[in-house]
Formats: C-alpha cells, sequence, structure tokens
C-alpha cells in the first residue's frame, strides 16, 4: 500500500517524462536552475522552491492513479444515477475512468502538468474529478509522506542524471501499457540509461 504506490508513481512519472521530452526539459531546467550548482542531495527543505514539480507528479497520478479502484459499502439503501443500490453492496469508485473523463479535462489522454497551474485542485479529496488518494473520513493518510518522497527523488534523479532510452529501444516503441493489480504497475519494467549530468559554463555563470 505505501512502497508499491509511491515506486509506481516515481516509474509512471520518469516513464511520462520520457515520452514528453519538452516536459523532462522543462523539469530538469527548473530543478537545476532553482536550486543552483553543486548540490549533492537534495533534501526534503529544498523541494517548497519547486513548483513545476509538484504539477507533474499530480499529472502522472491523475492519468496513473496506483490505485485505480477504491471499495466502499453502501451503509443503507439508496439511488445513484437511477441505480438503486441496496444496503451493504459493495461498490467500486472507478478513481481511473473519473481522472479521464472527458467531461471534466481538456485533452484527457495528454499528459500535461500545466493544467494544474492557476487553480487549487489538490489532493485533499474536495474536488471529485481529482481523487487519486481517496476521499472522505478513509481518505489515504500517507498524501504528504509520499508527495515529499517522490518529490525528493525526482528532483534528484532530474537534477543529478540525463535520461535516455537504452541502445535500439525508441520512443515510438516505448511501452505505456500497464499491469492491473491491487496497485497498477507499468506492465514491462522501466529501463533507462543515466548520464550523470554535466555542468555546461553557461549554468555555472548564471
Ligand atoms: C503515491 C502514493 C499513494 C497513493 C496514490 C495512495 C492511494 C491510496 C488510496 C486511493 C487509498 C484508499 C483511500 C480511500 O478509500 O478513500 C489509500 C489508503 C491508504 N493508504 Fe495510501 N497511497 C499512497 C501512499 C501511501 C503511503 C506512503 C502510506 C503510508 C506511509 C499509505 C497508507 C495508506 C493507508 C494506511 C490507507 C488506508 C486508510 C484507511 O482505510 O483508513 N499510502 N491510499
Amino acid at each position: 500500500g505505501a512502497t508499491e504506490t509511491t515506486g509506481n508513481t516515481l516509474a509512471w512519472v520518469i516513464s511520462e517524462l520520457m515520452h514528453n521530452p519538452h516536459t523532462m526539459a522543462k523539469a530538469q531546467h527548473e530543478v537545476r536552475d532553482v536550486l543552483g550548482e553543486g548540490r549533492s542531495v537534495i533534501t526534503n527543505s529544498d523541494l517548497g522552491e519547486l513548483h513545476y514539480m509538484p504539477m507533474i507528479l499530480k499529472e502522472a497520478l491523475r492519468l496513473h492513479p496506483p490505485g485505480p479502484l477504491i471499495p466502499r459499502m453502501a451503509r443503507e439503501d439508496c439511488t445513484v444515477m437511477g441505480y438503486d443500490i441496496p444496503k451493504g453492496t459493495n461498490v467500486y469508485i472507478n478513481i481511473f475512468a473519473i481522472s479521464r473523463d472527458p467531461r471534466y479535462w481538456i485533452n484527457p489522454e495528454e499528459f500535461m502538468p500545466e493544467r494544474f497551474e492557476n487553480n487549487n485542485v489538490n489532493y485533499k479529496g474536495t474536488y471529485f474529478e481529482f481523487i487519486p488518494f481517496g476521499a472522505g473520513r478513509r481518505q489515504c493518510p500517507g498524501i504528504q509522506f509520499s508527495s515529499s518522497i517522490t518529490e525528493m527523488a525526482l528532483a534528484n534523479l532530474l537534477y543529478h542524471f540525463d535520461w535516455m532510452l537504452p541502445d535500439g529501444a525508441n520512443l515510438a516503441s516505448f511501452d505505456m501499457s500497464e499491469k492491473f493489480g491491487f496497485a497498477v504497475s507499468k506492465k514491462y519494467d522501466l529501463k533507462l540509461r543515466a548520464i550523470p549530468h554535466v555542468w555546461s559554463n553557461a549554468m555555472t555563470l548564471k
């Protein structure tokens, strides 16, 4: 529930960034530009300075919610959208479908972190079109913890390395399919080459 969700999220974020090189470049530029040259490990206290990174994470969680179906049980007989649901019925809320519903999202299949710019959509479970951590009294208690961990890991990966597809692979064949389970992971492991980032003079002199 904690490690798989967080690990899968990181794999999805990096996969989406590989798929969207402009977004990767923008994210790397932010983390390197804002934090400056010569840092060793990026820590939790650095994260407040990064504004694009949380949007990337939100967008990855919108498209790839690690827990796509939230279980609930009807506490009383009720009718929802014309369907009679007797007390005690197990109900699954399909976060995956809601997060890609064109009634709530413009170009829902596109990875577009900027859609979270200039709005207050957050993880608190009050924006029902975006509930990757669930909603209500059983909402995930690990939101803050997992956001910090994912952002810290991501910031370090983007700051210190440039990322390339392995030899013989290309973006057209880059696999984005899902393996369905309690926590949705990538069907095939993400394999990339990490190239340690070398600072150019232009950035050093900034
Ligand atoms: C990206 C990371 C994570 C995602 C997307 C996620 C998502 C979720 C979701 C959708 C639920 C069900 C919420 C509901 O029923 O309304 C849940 C429950 C829960 N999560 Fe997470 N989670 C993440 C990370 C974590 C972490 C890091 C921890 C602990 C350190 C954690 C602990 C829990 C616990 C204990 C519950 C059960 C809460 C309850 O039933 O009262 N989660 N999570």
